[in-house]
């Protein structure tokens, strides 16, 4: 019999991209409301309830509203900011580490990462537990993602401007006083003593990260080398099919690093940028906040639950 998971808000940009990821997962039954039923809260408590599995893809009130509502055994996986650091939950990044993913697969409650953190966490995480970056570090996280990352509200802004001829900046620089609320599932999984310094920017264009934490040698642990860095990251991803390390960049060369490279995947690359004499390192991720970032993570995620 097929697995039931409903998609509450599955007319959102992370609900829609995760029905269509779901289209070659026969295994899965996808259930969704529709016209004046998506947003009934009794519609929604009897097809919830009636599931093996809920992905929530809404906005963090109606994702809290949601989980008023369970009276039964269904699973659910949280794709908004409601529960990221809630005790209750289990934060829904298996390559953390074994006992993640084990935690995963057992949950009842499971919280999809943000779409920044997920870069800034794999980058920095490892890291820490090898003992090469201090918890106290000082971590800052400059990124710049796709406009999709602030769901439809957002994508209608660019799409009309972009229809209607309108003035759009090529990058908007925001969260300015600096309190995203990103923060605190950053530094919690992280394992840093406190929150990163965190600029975030959103691109004239729909999809795709790239995230950068530059940082001087002085704030590291102990004396490494960018070999010593990159041998800890390609050690603990090496078993991963999603997250990948990619080989150290050499003296002259001209390659450059696009936020759109891996759209319509679930991969992370990651990557180690040296300057010549080491005394500089930064720390860089590639990936689709609707891939990896938000969509791809939920399938990710239920797949590890439902044991398929
Ligand atoms: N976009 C991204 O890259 C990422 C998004 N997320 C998180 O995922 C969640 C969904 O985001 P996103 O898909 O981008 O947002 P969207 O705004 O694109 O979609 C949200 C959906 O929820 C529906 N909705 C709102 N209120 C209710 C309600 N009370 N009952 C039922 N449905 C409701 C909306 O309907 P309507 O439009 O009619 O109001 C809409 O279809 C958010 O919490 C977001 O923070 C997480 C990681 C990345
Ligand atoms: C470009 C853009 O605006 N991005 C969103 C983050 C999207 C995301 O990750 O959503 P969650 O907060 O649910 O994790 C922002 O900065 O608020």
């Amino acid at each position: 019999m097929a697995i039931k998971v409903f998609i509450d808000g599955a007319a959102g940009t992370t609900g829609l991209q995760i029905r269509d990821r779901m289209a070659a997962e026969t295994q899965f039954e996808v259930v969704q409301l529709e016209g004046e039923d998506r947003k009934s809260p009794e519609a929604r408590a009897r097809a919830l309830n009636s599931a093996d599995f809920a992905i929530l893809c809404l906005p963090d009130a109606a994702a809290r509203e949601a989980v008023q509502m369970i009276d039964s055994d269904v699973r659910v996986i949280d794709a908004s900011s409601a529960h990221r650091t809630s005790k209750e939950w289990v934060y829904g990044l298996p390559e953390l580490s074994a006992e993640q993913a084990e935690a995963i697969r057992g949950a009842k409650l499971v919280s999809n990462p943000g779409c920044y953190p997920t870069g800034a966490i794999l980058l920095m995480r490892p890291l820490v537990d090898a003992g090469i970056l201090p918890p106290s570090f000082p971590a800052p996280v400059v990124a710049v993602s796709g406009y999709s990352g602030a769901g439809n509200s957002l994508i209608k802004e660019y799409e009309d401007a972009r229809a209607s001829g309108a003035d759009i900046a090529p990058l908007r620089g925001y969260a300015l006083t600096m309190g995203h609320k990103h923060l605190p599932e950053m530094q919690a999984y992280s394992g840093l003593a406190s929150a990163p310094n965190f600029m975030p920017m959103v691109g004239a264009y729909a999809q795709g990260i790239l995230l950068y934490i530059p940082f001087h040698a002085s704030a590291l642990a102990r004396p490494a080398s960018k070999d010593d860095l990159h041998a800890v990251l390609s050690r603990h991803y090496q078993d991963s099919p999603f997250i990948s390390v990619q080989p150290l960049i050499e003296a002259g060369s001209t390659e450059y690093l696009r936020p759109d490279a891996l759209n319509n995947t679930n991969k992370v690359h990651l990557y180690v940028l040296s300057n010549a004499d080491e005394s500089q390192f930064t720390l860089a991720a590639v990936y689709d906040n609707l891939g990896k970032g938000a969509s791809g993570a939920a399938l990710q995620n239920l797949k590890l639950m439902a044991g398929v």
